[in-house]
């Protein structure tokens, strides 16, 4: 299949976009399992700030391209450079999942990875302490200043639980937790090790309709009053439509259309490569679409 790539409006392409200021650039990322090709030549540039979605057939290497960002696959080509706020550039190609993490990427998993015997608030606090200033030593010896940084470390984890919702949950074991709760908890166990950027993988696989609205909500949260940068891999497209400020689409292993939702949800290759050949099918996400750009924006009033 050809890499037939629509750029965001205003002409953004490759060039314009290195000139932009960009958290998180890949090139020509390779990735073979054996004789299979699972990432081929993949070449993205997020920008600092914005929701980009990751989104493509079931099968299409979403998850092997966020594993590959975050050190648990090493492709055998390419580049990856995480370009934090303060300046600089770091190779994250083959780096170690708890490096990249403390460098500034954060991630959540498809499928739930929680504590379950311990309570919602020890999750985010072993994540919290992954930041602590304070040394093991100082720790120990229970210092004032260790004690500071540990009391500092507590409190910003039930900010953190409140701030996804669940501050009447606090001392609940996760493992008791509803399916959305825990999805929120493991958010913001993700969010306490202060992350640039931050990967969620379908936040939204099993959540009913108004934990989706929530969810929604949650991702520009974390996006403008946090600052943090997001990429998302969703399959629910109304989610993704509404939510992202771009979307990169992936099949069989190759980007295939990049662009604003609009852009990408009218590109021939994307329609028939992830809303299927029906003509239905690819109505009903225009029809979302226009659904959207009637009803009143809530958040973008706030
Ligand atoms: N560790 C691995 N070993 C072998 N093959 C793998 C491995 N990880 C992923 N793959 C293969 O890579 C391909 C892409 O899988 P991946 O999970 O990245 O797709 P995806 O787009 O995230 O799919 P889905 O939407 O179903 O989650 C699949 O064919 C998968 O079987």
């Amino acid at each position: 299949m050809s890499t037939d790539v629509t750029h965001g409006a205003g002409g953004s392409g490759a060039a314009a976009a290195a000139e932009e200021d960009l958290v998180l650039r890949t090139s020509d990322v390779t990735l073979r399992f054996g004789g299979l090709t699972v990432l081929d030549k993949v070449e993205m540039q997020m920008r600092r700030g914005e929701i980009l979605a990751v989104i493509g057939p079931n099968g299409a290497g979403k998850t092997s391209f966020f594993n590959s960002l975050t050190g648990a696959y090493t492709p055998q080509e390419g580049r990856i450079a995480f370009l934090p706020k303060d300046g600089g550039e770091r190779s994250l190609l083959g780096s170690k999942p708890h490096l990249v993490n403390r460098y500034g990427l954060a991630r959540t998993f498809q499928n739930i990875r929680l504590f379950g015997a311990l309570t919602a608030l020890e999750n985010v606090k072993i994540a919290a302490e992954t930041r602590l200033k304070a040394g093991p030593v100082s720790i120990m010896l229970g210092l004032p200043s260790a004690r500071k940084a540990e009391r500092e470390s507590d409190e910003r984890s039930i900010r953190l639980l409140k701030f996804v919702g669940l501050q009447d949950k606090l001392n609940e074991v996760a493992g008791s937790l509803c399916y959305g709760d825990q999805r929120s908890l493991e958010i913001a166990r993700a969010l306490a090790t202060e992350p640039q950027v931050l990967l969620l993988d379908e936040p939204a696989a099993g959540t009913n309709p108004t934990e989706k609205l929530e969810l929604e909500r949650l991702i520009r949260r974390i996006n403008t009053e946090m600052g943090v940068s997001v990429l998302l891999i969703e399959h629910d497209m109304r989610l993704v439509m509404s939510v992202a400020d771009r979307v990169m689409v992936l099949n069989f292993g190759k980007k295939i259309a990049e662009g604003t939702p609009s852009e990408v949800q009218q590109h021939p290759a994307v329609v028939e490569a992830y809303l299927g050949t029906s003509a239905a099918d690819a109505d009903a996400v225009r029809n979302i679409i226009a659904e959207q750009r009637s009803a009143p924006d809530e958040e973008s009033t706030q």
